[in-house]
């Protein structure tokens, strides 16, 4: 049934897909993966793992996002999958979020392209008619802990290293109103207002606390937790699980949907802006001497 999905991927003609393969897996399931997306089936159980590869800390660059909606794209219309368990391929990392590199020193037509794959990720996973898990197996800030809140469950490893939340004021941006809807929905308004105010990155006990992670496991049982809470939600039949979905988050959706382009001139303009970029190239810059 597609009560939600089914909406046309606007995307640049012509982005490459990497090698992406098509195999059959030993259950007979067709296994695809890209160069950064790997898709593990399980046909028997009608769950598809997919781990974020794109070391190294999976930032959402403009082909990584291409790659994912592609993937989702092909997940969702194949009858086979009822869920997907969403996780991080890359050691101590689940995503470092939007790709700073694809919002500085670019083009406005490159801002508006990138905008637009970055809402298109969001209305894909946020309105899939499959059960969405989120493993949450390292580090999500921003753009990393807005995938994970458009997952109907989220499971994050026990690890203090392992914030999770939307950090944008710290890089002196603003998240867009559609993470803030995100973030109200899920730990509701104030504790949303005060963590985006404060770009606060949560540690697990306190992800925990105020709601932005429904459960925290030892790490080694992270994907055995996400397999159990789905067979769990699959217990429900698909129809009913689907309608109350598209109910509880179709008004959230539709929010983004009536003003996409708007919102893509809105960021344009935004992260055109001198100010922003020197803010960006500061907070990059920093990330980079870190290490030294
Ligand atoms: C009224 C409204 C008006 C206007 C609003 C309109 C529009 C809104 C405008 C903007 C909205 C933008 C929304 C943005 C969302 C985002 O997601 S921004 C990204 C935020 N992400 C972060 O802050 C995370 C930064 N990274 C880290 O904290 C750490 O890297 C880590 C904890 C994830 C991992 O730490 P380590 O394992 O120690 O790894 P390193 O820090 O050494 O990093 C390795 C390598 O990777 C590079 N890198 C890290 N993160 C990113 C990234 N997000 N993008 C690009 N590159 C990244 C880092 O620089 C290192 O590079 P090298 O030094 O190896 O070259």
């Amino acid at each position: 049934m597609a009560l939600l999905a089914g909406r046309t991927v606007l995307l640049r003609a012509g982005v490459r897909l990497g090698a992406e393969a098509a195999t059959r897996g030993g259950n007979g399931a067709r296994r695809f993966a890209s160069h950064r997306v790997l898709v593990e089936p399980d046909a028997a159980a009608g769950i598809a793992t997919i781990k974020l590869k794109n070391p190294p800390v999976n930032s959402l660059s403009l082909e990584f996002l291409t790659e994912l909606i592609i993937c989702l794209e092909k997940l969702e219309n194949d009858k086979t999958f009822r869920g997907i368990i969403l996780t991080s391929d890359c050691p101590g990392i689940f995503s470092a979020g939007l790709d700073l590199r694809e919002m500085c020193g670019k083009n406005p037509a490159h801002y508006a392209e990138y905008w637009r794959a970055v809402q298109e990720i969001w209305l894909k996973l946020y309105l899939s008619n499959m059960v969405l898990v989120a493993a949450i197996n390292g580090a999500s800030p921003a753009g990393g802990c807005l995938m994970a809140l458009t997952c109907d469950y989220r499971v994050l490893a026990d690890n203090p290293r392992y914030r999770i939340g939307l950090n944008e004021t710290l890089l002196g941006i603003i998240a867009p109103f559609w993470f803030k809807d995100n973030l109200v929905n899920t730990i509701g308004h104030r504790a949303a207002d005060r963590a985006l105010q404060l770009g606060l990155l949560f540690p697990p006990t306190e992800a925990l606390q105020v709601g932005m992670v429904d459960q925290v496991v030892p790490e080694d049982q992270i994907h055995s937790t996400a397999l159990s809470v789905m067979s769990q939600w699959l217990a429900i039949p698909d129809h009913a699980r689907q309608l109350t979905k598209s109910m509880m988050r179709k008004a959230t959706a539709d929010h983004l949907i009536k003003q996409r382009e708007a919102d893509i001139q809105n960021f344009v303009s935004f992260i055109s802006k001198d100010s922003i970029q020197k803010s960006l190239q500061v907070y990059l810059e920093k990330l980079k001497q870190k290490k030294h």
